[in-house]
């Protein structure tokens, strides 16, 4: 049912509902956009010259163990994940997987939240779905931006590591891709998972964290995925109707 992945390139045919947005495949630099960090890419670069796998490809060593199986599912959600880039010299690889793009089957479909993100295809726990792309600005930046609509596409990812944390902001309000349409739920399906493939500076990729059906609306929880208390959340109704629903969106966290 499943092909394997072989450096098969998903086009990304999609496209915004609204021709005053413009569409963009993955994540550009804007304004605070760190330029050494954006245009560096990580230390790493494997030479090999059968599947990339443990323990000889030196990119998922940077990890540990594999970032996707053999049918390119996420192995696991809590472990940084580094994609093989163009300096690797592997040929046939199962450590690409984001960078081919999207999945198919994805609809943008208006419905009680405003627009959202529907699946025409079944999706398996694990599958990548799509990238959350935008513009790359920095928190000034992105407090300068931000308004206080209801209607809000800056999406804020901390990484703790042992000695630093970095910051990345994405902004999909002008410059996006289908990623700024899914919805917040406290029940989700999926997940925001940063992987770094040819930058320092993250794509953040959603995956599935449970089987979809057809028809499914795509969603992952704005918050994050630890447990969040009354105080992280905003003053905006939660629509998303499930049946641990918060009562109120997550707070833009990072930004204020
Ligand atoms: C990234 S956008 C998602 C797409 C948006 N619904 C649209 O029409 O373009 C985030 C915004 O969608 C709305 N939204 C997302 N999830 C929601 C939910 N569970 N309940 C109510 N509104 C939600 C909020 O206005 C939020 O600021």
């Amino acid at each position: 049912m499943f092909k394997k992945l072989l450096f098969h390139q998903r086009e990304d045919n999609y496209d915004h509902i609204n021709n005053t947005l413009i569409y963009t495949i993955t994540n550009i630099p804007g304004p605070g956009c760190n330029m050494n960090d954006f245009n560096s890419c990580p230390n790493q670069m494997c030479n090999c010259t059968d599947l990339c796998h443990t323990p000889n490809c030196e990119c998922i060593a940077l990890a540990g163990y594999n970032n996707y199986d053999e049918f390119g599912k996420l192995i696991s959600v809590d472990k940084l994940i580094y994609e093989c880039n163009d300096l690797c010299k592997c040929t046939s690889c199962q450590n690409r997987n984001v960078q081919l793009g999207p999945r198919i089957g994805l609809r943008i479909s208006h419905f009680n939240k405003g627009y959202g993100l529907y699946t025409d295809i079944a999706i398996e726990k694990g599958q990548f779905v799509c990238e959350y792309a935008g513009e790359i600005i920095d928190i000034s930046e992105a407090q300068r931006r931000s308004n206080l609509d209801n209607v809000n596409y800056i999406f804020v990812i901390n990484e703790h590591f042992s000695d630093h944390t970095t910051t990345t902001v994405i902004d999909s309000t002008i410059i996006g891709n289908i990623g700024r349409y899914i919805n917040h739920s406290c029940q989700p399906n999926c997940m925001i998972i940063p992987v770094r493939i040819d930058s320092l500076i993250p794509r953040l990729a959603i995956f599935a964290v449970k089987d979809i059906q057809c028809n499914e609306e795509i969603t992952y929880n704005y918050g994050g995925e630890g447990s969040y208390s009354q105080n992280n959340l905003s003053e905006v109704p939660c629509l998303c109707e499930s049946n641990n629903c918060k009562g109120f969106l997550p707070h833009k966290r990072g930004l204020f």
